[in-house]
């Protein structure tokens, strides 16, 4: 503890603080009870410093955020009320100005006390989080909105840690590049991720994708065959669409994250499982749960840790940088389209059933369509009444784990199918889902 005197804290001891702090390798401020930034340490001159300005003595919320008031008075979590309140750390994601622009940064607010208990100071520590952009970007992870950020907050606090995580969101929202997110913020990053997809297995073929086989196991295994739990060691195993696991497999599943073990197909070794467990699904599990198709032991294995991924209506402020980002991903040598003012607007006005995906294919094929590299709202083909599929979807009523497909009545989708003449894939983008989703819809109506 520092000695002092009551409720201040002197230049010496700021200084000896921040020489302390030099030790560290994150950027880190110390500030008053009055928001003003009494010094910093190299780190952050390095990270978030303007050369030729200092920040000493300005108010922390504006050098951050550009904010007159304190962030809980711009209606904002504040670290520090909230340190103050709990007497202890306080830990939130914002998002920082920065001489790069906005980006999402973990500030940790430790309180300083007198020998009377007394709050004296306040020491900030920032790190940048590097797996998703505060503004448009060519890859990975984009967005600012409120949802958005609740849901990477989550994932920084879960990644360091081996808690199974499981993606609750529908078709298109991200699951596999949030998971993929999470990895590369886990200790395991340097280790494999690895995917396997569950919809659509059979027992067997689960089986053997999980597990591997000896040689010899059944007809047609030639020779040894790893499975995707070796091939994962070290590393992540992300199990996409969980919900569609048969219930004889679910057992297998559960028996390898209960032991820690597995054998492969025909094998007689025990092998040691280390991967890390991250699952995802459209599909409402806890109903399964109460409807019988899906375990509840193996629900409690898998759900320690759920985080839900926003649909796209429910972050419609991201909707122009994901856009953007889209439009720099599919930048050819042509240059890169732009939007119009019009378009925009009923980009951002539209429900977004199949969520990220579908407006990913909405501007790839209004990008064909754009002859001078300008995108407009004739190019969109958003028109719901030429789209039948979407007729029945009720944006007022969103429901977290339907998924887009649950917009689609089979009816429509069956009307849609039968008379389609394209290949799958096609018909896939014409309905802005997965083809893999379609592949499921498509098994569901009976025209497989
Ligand atoms: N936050 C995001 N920022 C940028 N692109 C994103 C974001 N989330 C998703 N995408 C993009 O949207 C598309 C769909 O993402 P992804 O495949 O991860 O979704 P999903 O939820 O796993 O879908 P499904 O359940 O149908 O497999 C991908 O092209 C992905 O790159």
């Amino acid at each position: 503890m520092i000695k002092m005197q009551a409720g201040t804290i002197s230049h010496p001891q700021v200084q000896a603080l921040i020489s302390y702090l030099e030790q560290e390798t994150n950027p880190m401020i110390v500030l008053d009870p009055d928001y003003n930034i009494l010094a910093s340490n190299t780190a952050y001159e390095r990270q978030f410093g303007v050369a030729g300005q200092s920040i000493r003595g300005k108010k922390c919320f504006r050098v951050s955020h550009h904010y007159d008031v304190p962030c809980d008075l711009a209606g904002e979590h504040c670290p520090m009320k909230k340190a103050q309140e709990k007497r202890g750390p306080d830990r939130v994601l914002h998002i920082h100005h920065t001489p790069r622009g906005p980006e999402h940064v973990d500030v940790e607010l430790r309180p300083i006390f007198d020998e009377f208990r007394q709050v004296v100071a306040y020491v900030e520590r920032l790190v940048t989080v590097r797996n998703a952009s505060a503004r448009p970007s060519s890859d990975g992870l984009v967005g600012r909105s409120a949802a958005f950020v609740a849901a990477l907050s989550a994932l920084q606090r879960v990644a360091p840690t081996m808690l199974p995580v499981l993606l609750l969101g529908e078709s298109g929202t991200g699951k596999e590049l949030f998971a993929r997110a999470l990895h590369e913020a886990s200790n395991r990053a340097q280790g494999p991720f690895v995917v396997l997809d569950c919809s659509g297995l059979t027992e067997t073929l689960f089986e053997s994708e999980l597990f591997g086989y000896e040689k010899g196991a059944f007809t047609g295994a030639a020779s040894r065959k790893q499975g995707l739990v070796e091939t994962a060691a070290h590393g992540t195993l992300f199990l996409d669409e969980i919900g569609d696991i048969p219930l004889a497999m679910q057992v297998k599943l559960l028996r390898l994250l209960e032991s820690g073990t597995f054998r492969r197909v025909g094998g007689i070794e025990t092998l040691h499982a280390d991967f890390r467990l991250v699952a995802a699904t459209h599909k409402p599990l806890n109903e399964m749960v109460m409807q019988g198709t899906f375990r509840q032991d193996l629900y409690y294995r898998i759900s320690a840790f759920p985080i839900h991924l926003p649909a796209l209506r429910e972050r419609r402020d991201d909707i122009p940088m994901l856009i953007t980002s889209i439009l720099q991903r599919n930048e050819t040598e042509k240059g890169r389209m732009t939007i119009d003012a019009d378009a925009m607007m009923a980009l951002q006005n539209y429900a977004w059933p199949g969520n990220i995906r579908e407006l990913r294919n909405v501007l790839e094929r209004a990008s064909l369509f754009a002859d001078n590299g300008v995108i407009t709202s004739e190019n969109l083909l958003l028109d719901l009444n030429e789209r039948p599929a979407y007729r029945e979807f009720n944006p007022a009523s969103p429901s977290t784990n339907r998924g887009k497909d649950a917009s689609i009545s089979s009816a429509a989708l069956t009307e849609i199918a039968s008379s389609f003449s394209g290949t799958r894939k096609e018909l896939a983008v014409k309905l802005g889902m997965s083809e893999r989703t379609l592949y499921r819809r498509l098994k569901e109506v009976g025209l497989q």
